[in-house]
């Protein structure tokens, strides 16, 4: 009916890039609640915080596919939507992810990715300060000095390179944006010469299974990346989470009433 949920936001949940695995999740959810009427709205992560800031500023109803940790929650006044059937998983993880032989070849390199673990508020405090205003590569640099002990845990032990090359995938994800400039910049600072190839998230997965690239520190598991990570687990290594309790779902203004995806049913 015309004051429904539905009809104030034109029955769009706004996604991100169609590959995505929250896109996966998203579209069982379509399903599972029974929301015929919904439209999935495929685009990037930028468009998706693009229109997010837009219709907040206008105080405007909108449902987005979000994802903690998120600078999102620090700048706008946000809450997931309840989701009683699970369709996003429940809190996940990321993990490290590396090709195979990276230990041989670059020791160094496989010890700090290795090692390389931290809080869902220090991957927030970067992502902070890229939307403040700083590069990528300014943020990390500006974490990595204020956070001298941890990323001491994570070279402990390591040997150091003599500029031998690391290319590390991504996907220009916020969080990943952050999370690879950051462990990118450590592998700098401990000789190596440091790449960074973004790439759709297939793609990243291909290429540390195939070796293009060295690693990656953007792989959402148990159940984000499953298909991706089922696809290739045999020709990679993962060496376990770099940071813990994650959570995915669809996020709304705190303005807007409904508190469940149950609530876009009516
Ligand atoms: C950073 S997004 C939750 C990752 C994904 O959806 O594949």
């Amino acid at each position: 009916d015309e004051n429904s949920i539905g009809a104030a936001v034109g029955y769009k949940i706004i996604g991100i890039e169609p590959g995505a695995g929250i896109m996966e999740q998203a579209r069982t959810t379509v399903k599972e609640y029974g929301l015929d009427q919904w439209n999935l709205i495929e685009g990037s992560s930028a468009a998706m915080t693009t229109e997010l800031k837009k219709a907040y500023n206008a105080q405007k109803p909108i449902i987005v596919t979000g994802w903690s940790p998120h600078w999102k929650f620090s700048s706008f006044d946000l809450k997931f939507l309840e989701d009683p059937k699970g369709t996003f998983g429940g809190a996940e993880d990321i993990h490290t992810l590396v090709r195979k032989g990276l230990k041989e070849d670059a020791p160094g390199a496989y010890t700090i990715l290795d090692q390389f673990s931290w809080e869902p508020k220090d991957l927030e405090d970067v992502m902070a300060y890229i939307t403040g205003g700083m590069s990528a590569e300014e943020a990390a640099q500006k974490w990595i000095k204020e956070n001298p002990d941890r990323v001491a845990e994570w070279v402990d032990g390591a040997q150091k390179a003599n500029g031998e090359s690391i290319d590390l995938a991504l996907v220009a994800w916020d969080t990943e944006i952050a999370s690879t400039n950051v462990i990118g910049k450590v592998l700098d600072q401990n000789g190596y010469d440091v790449s960074l190839t973004q790439v759709e998230v297939g793609p990243m997965y291909a290429g540390i299974s195939n070796g293009s690239s060295d690693a990656m520190v953007g792989a959402w598991l148990p159940s984000t990346h499953i298909e991706y990570y089922n696809a290739y687990k045999e020709d990679l290594m993962d060496l376990g989470p770099n940071l813990r309790g994650t959570k995915n779902g669809l996020v709304v203004p705190q303005y807007m009433e409904i508190d469940s995806i149950e609530d876009l049913q009516k």
